[in-house]
């Protein structure tokens, strides 16, 4: 594993100065934005849609990491392509046909996840390894932020690395390991040494006063940590 990246999700920012929101985690030293889509269906809240995607835009050169938690899944994707989205992921509960729902994401020129609800077995994704780019765990029930970190995502998390590493032994393809929900400063490198390379962070960013650099501390202790457990 080589690089780790810190995606914010701006479920929980101040959605009233969104564009100065998603300006200061980037000069804090966010890699990606990570955008929550919730449809009162899929999962029991409702966010936001293509519309906010297409007006943050502007505001970030970094990429938006799209988690569509919506159902069906396919009608948003050339939407959310046009909004400006780098990533975008579905849960396969949530798409009749995986496969395709990857392929089609592809076509519109972004990267494909899947993400893997704490219940959903790992084993689907063996089957559609040549289409993934990102491989996403949700580590709490999705559908809200601030909810704890649930700790049998470990286990999953170094089962997944397993995989996606033999993948890389024998194509030299790398796939993002992903994990999302209740990732914080103490609990970071934990997460990393299971095998993420790449953390959601909600509350924890967002939950920091920003008036006084606190988003920029926050930023630096997660990449401090994640990065002690990949060197020890
Ligand atoms: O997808 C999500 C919930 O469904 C959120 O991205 C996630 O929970 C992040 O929030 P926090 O870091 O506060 O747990």
């Amino acid at each position: 594993m080589s690089a780790i990246r810190i995606a914010p999700s701006i479920l929980s920012a101040d959605f009233a100065r969104l564009g100065e929101e998603v300006r200061t985690i980037e000069a804090a030293g966010a890699d990606l934005v990570h955008f929550d889509v919730m449809d009162n269906h899929y999962v029991p809240n409702l966010t936001i849609g293509p519309l906010v995607c297409e007006a943050i835009r502007p505001h970030v050169t970094i990429g938006i990491d799209v988690h569509l938690m919506v159902e069906p899944v396919d009608a948003l994707i050339p939407l959310f392509a046009k909004a400006g989205a780098n990533l975008i992921s579905f849960h396969p509960e949530a798409s009749r046909h995986v496969d395709r729902t990857l392929q089609l994401i592809r076509d519109h020129g972004c990267k494909a996840g899947l993400v893997f609800n704490p219940a959903t077995p790992l084993a689907l994704m063996d089957h559609v390894m040549d289409k993934l780019d990102l491989v996403l765990l949700m580590s709490v029930n999705p559908g809200f932020g601030g909810q704890k970190f649930i700790p049998s995502t470990l286990d999953k998390l170094r089962d997944a690395r397993r995989r996606i590493d033999a993948v890389k032994a024998e194509t030299g393809r790398d796939i993002w390991l992903e994990v999302d929900g209740g990732v914080k400063v103490d609990n970071i490198a934990e997460i990393v040494a299971a095998g993420a390379d790449t953390l959601v962070a909600g509350s924890a960013v967002f939950g920091a006063p920003d008036n006084d650099g606190g988003y920029r501390t926050v930023m630096k202790q997660l990449k401090q940590n994640a990065a002690k457990a990949l060197n020890s």
